[in-house]
């Protein structure tokens, strides 16, 4: 089997160079549209396909990005690993602006969004307890250290629905009570519905700020964003251009299972389950229905 690296670029990060055999491709899928186009090459030996995620031009906000058929889209041109990079506010004093977090685990704070492929006339229930790859996650922090960035090795990350910022309290409550280390509003349910899509997914989260709890910082202000931002798309692609190399062409099962995340996942019987919803799954589920 061949490693494709599937990159999702968040804010400020719109198309990503050096692939050889660039073009962009529209994918269709019965999710729905994705956010754009997908630009698809060749990176030292390894197919990859870009995604911007709130499209060319920043046209989709957090919740109506549309997760489903981008996750789905993804699947269908034969991609492996799922890349996330986002723009995201720090909780921590030492994870400052600039640096790079390697999320491990997510606070699910959405609620409208579509959350998964399954549903009514076939339900299916995956495991989230570890929802990055950590196989996945060890080459992103490997990439991002010999890049020069720097970058943590774990962190909690608060998907918040936005798409206004959080207030100071809610703020203080994600970072003193909860422990959250990152905020962002996107992740989610980006993650859940990769694992369902049986894809390895790992989150790079990039600091842009420090959310509205800081003492010396006050409110998140998008300018200042947008600034830091610019700095950290370009350590975003440097980090990218280095996984082909890391994790080559030649794919081997992944060791944490997240390419079999459906073996005992669905529940419907197969006499009960829906031809339309079943339909509908071929790309996320083929393989087990
Ligand atoms: C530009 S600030 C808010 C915006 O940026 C992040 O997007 P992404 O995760 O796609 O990089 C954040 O989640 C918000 O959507
Ligand atoms: N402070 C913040 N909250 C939510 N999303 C963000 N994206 C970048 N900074 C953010």
């Amino acid at each position: 089997m061949n490693t494709v690296i599937g990159v999702i670029g968040g804010s400020g990060i719109y198309d990503i160079d050096g692939l050889e055999g660039a073009e962009w491709t529209s994918v269709s899928s019965p999710w729905g549209a994705p956010s754009d186009q997908i630009l698809t090459g060749t990176l030292e030996g390894v197919k990859m396909a870009f995604l911007p995620r709130h499209g060319r031009g920043h046209v989709h906000a957090p919740s109506t990005v549309p997760y489903r058929a981008n996750i789905d889209a993804l699947k269908r041109l034969g991609v492996t690993d799922v890349i996330s990079v986002s723009a995201c506010g720090s909780f921590r004093e030492d994870m400052a602006p600039g640096d790079f977090v390697i999320v491990d685990q997510f606070v699910d704070r959405t609620f409208a969004r579509e959350k998964s492929f399954f549903g009514t006339g076939c339900v299916a229930h995956v495991s989230v307890a570890h929802p990055t790859c950590p196989r996945l996650s060890e080459a992103c922090f490997t990439a991002a250290s010999a890049a020069g960035i720097t970058v943590h090795n774990g962190g909690t990350y608060l998907a918040m629905e936005g798409p206004q910022f959080s207030s100071m309290a809610e703020s203080k409550m994600y970072r003193d009570s909860w422990g959250c280390d990152v905020i962002g509003m996107t992740n989610m349910p980006e993650a859940k519905l990769a694992r369902e899509a049986e894809l390895c997914y790992a989150s790079i989260a990039m600091i842009t700020d420090y959310d509205s709890w800081h003492p010396d910082h006050g409110a998140v202000d998008i300018n200042a964003i947008i600034a830091t931002l610019h700095g950290n798309a370009d350590k975003g692609r440097a980090l990218v251009a280095r996984l082909p190399a890391l994790l080559g062409a030649d794919r081997v099962p992944c060791p944490h299972g997240c390419d079999r995340a459906l073996d005992y996942a669905i529940l419907t019987a197969p006499d009960a389950r829906d031809p339309a919803l079943l339909a509908k799954l071929d790309a996320v589920a083929g393989r087990v229905l």
